[in-house]
């Protein structure tokens, strides 16, 4: 890692825990799905990951690295609160993830999940523009501030060239960059990309992760990335 992350946190409290507040820290984390049984209430649990204490913090890039079906997906929709932990607690930002209200987590967590989109008719820039909804008001109507930010995020993941072409016409790797864009558009705190780089071509790989480290640092974001990539993962991220 060329990049220690235990050297930022050499403070610690009379137990030799961390002082840091903030950040997305999972406690005892259990994740995995439970089955459905209609005549037996609610079924058996399957845990696919158990007994996880992680860390990530802000103004560092931390990678999840697993191979295939080791649980990444998994841990990614229990983090952002999309799939329920079978045990365990997560705090994101010193707040419990199952106290926060869903507005207030949408103006922190921004997420990025493997799962298919269907933009409809929307164009790139106003699918990229979806991102500014939580900040928007009641009318959703977007602001100067607003276009600018989503311009801005267009142009960070290197698809300012797209912005008024059809969403549904992108490519697999276009897309992939422009849903990285809708959630840097979201101005969040925290940010949850599931394989972010899976349909990117290498330099364009090397462009994002690089792109991601930098916004950590220099906008203090705590980001977190799951992949298979192992050698982007080791040169790139602060936490692995
Ligand atoms: N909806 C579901 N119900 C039950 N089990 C599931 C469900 N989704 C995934 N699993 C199982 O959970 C395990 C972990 O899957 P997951 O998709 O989290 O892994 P992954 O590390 O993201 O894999 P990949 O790198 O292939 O995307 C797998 O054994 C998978 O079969």
């Amino acid at each position: 890692m060329p990049h220690d992350r235990h050297h930022d946190r050499a403070a610690t409290d009379t137990t030799g825990g961390p002082v840091r507040s903030g950040g997305l820290v999972t406690q005892g984390l259990a994740v995995g799905y439970r089955t459905r049984s209609p005549r037996r209430g609610r079924g058996a649990e399957r845990a696919v990951l158990a007994g996880l204490d992680l860390e990530a913090w802000s103004g560092e890039l931390t990678v999840l690295l697993g191979p295939n079906g080791a649980g990444k997906s998994t841990l990614m929709r229990t983090l952002c609160g999309l799939l329920p932990p079978l045990d365990g607690r997560i705090r994101i930002g010193g707040t419990d993830l199952a106290q926060a209200s869903p507005s207030s987590l949408a103006r922190q967590l921004a997420v990025v999940l493997t799962d298919r989109v269907d933009p409809g008719l929307l164009s790139v820039r106003e699918l990229a523009g979806l991102g500014r909804h939580p900040h928007t008001g009641f009318t959703g109507r977007l602001t100067a501030v607003d276009h600018a930010t989503v311009e801005w995020s267009l142009r960070a993941v290197g698809a300012g060239h797209l912005a008024d072409r059809p969403a549904a016409e992108l490519s697999d790797g276009e897309r992939q960059r422009v849903l990285t864009a809708r959630a840097l558009a979201q101005e969040p705190e925290f940010v949850l990309l599931d394989e972010p780089t899976a349909f990117l071509d290498v330099p364009s790989r090397v462009a994002l992760t690089v792109l991601l480290r930098d916004l950590a640092r220099d906008r203090g974001l705590t980001i977190v990335v799951s992949t298979h990539d192992l050698e982007l993962a080791l040169r790139v991220a602060d936490a692995v």
